[in-house]
């Protein structure tokens, strides 16, 4: 299982000297839609130049014109690059080829779909690398997680990877360890506290013990 640390409400060097304190601890750095927003894929080249033992997973949360997106993602220096599992089949099967010739992952961020299980199994067969199961800001603030959708894709999921992501933090995190995720995705549990080294260590042994 890997922790992944994302990053969303901070510029660049902000970014940067973030990771410098948790870089022991995480195994990717996500370069949040916000920041893509804000700073451009300018933000996952300074990222991977900075910190080029880590993953960087670039948020693109790709809608259309897949495989062209995921080759300038990967040109900028992404190892994993983000689409929505509402896009349509051929925007996803476009990613995953794109993804395959650069030689780098596809994530596919489960948000606002309705039938989660039956689509995860239709991404399962199309060879994405992860399916990632996410409560957005939006609906963590009306209370909601993804654990139970985590446990349902499980079920279904035969060859990629599984993900989480949405709200988690340090008391949540043993709930979601006992699901067996791959992949941990973790923004203001992390970069929220007073203490972001030690959230991480902690988060990072939890983990680590299974
Ligand atoms: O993807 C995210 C969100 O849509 C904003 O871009 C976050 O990176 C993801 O939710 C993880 O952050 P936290 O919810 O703060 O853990």
């Amino acid at each position: 299982m890997k922790l992944q640390l994302a990053l969303d409400l901070v510029n660049i060097p902000e970014g940067i000297e973030l990771v410098k304190q948790v870089e022991e601890y995480i195994d990717v750095v996500e370069i949040g839609t916000p920041v893509v927003i804000n700073e451009g894929l300018k933000a996952v080249k300074e990222m991977k130049n900075a910190f080029p033992n880590l993953e960087v997973l670039a948020d693109l949360k790709i809608m259309d014109a897949a495989g062209y997106e995921v080759m300038k993602a990967s040109e900028a220096g992404a190892d994993i690059i983000t689409i929505l599992g509402a896009a349509e089949d051929e925007s996803i099967k476009g990613a995953v080829a794109e993804a395959k010739k650069q030689g780098k992952e596809i994530l596919v961020d489960m948000i606002a779909v309705k039938d989660k299980k039956a689509r995860a199994k239709e991404l399962d067969e199309f060879g994405v690398d992860y399916i990632c199961v996410h409560t957005g800001y939006d609906l963590q603030a009306v209370g909601q997680n993804s654990f139970e959708d985590l446990r349902a894709i499980k079920d279904v999921v035969k060859n990629a990877k599984t993900a989480i992501a949405g709200g988690i933090k340090l008391d949540t995190l043993p709930e979601v360890i006992k699901a067996q995720p791959d992949l941990v995705i973790v923004g203001g549990g992390i970069t929220g506290q007073d203490d972001l080294k030690g959230a991480a260590a902690q988060m990072q042994e939890m983990i680590k013990q299974g």
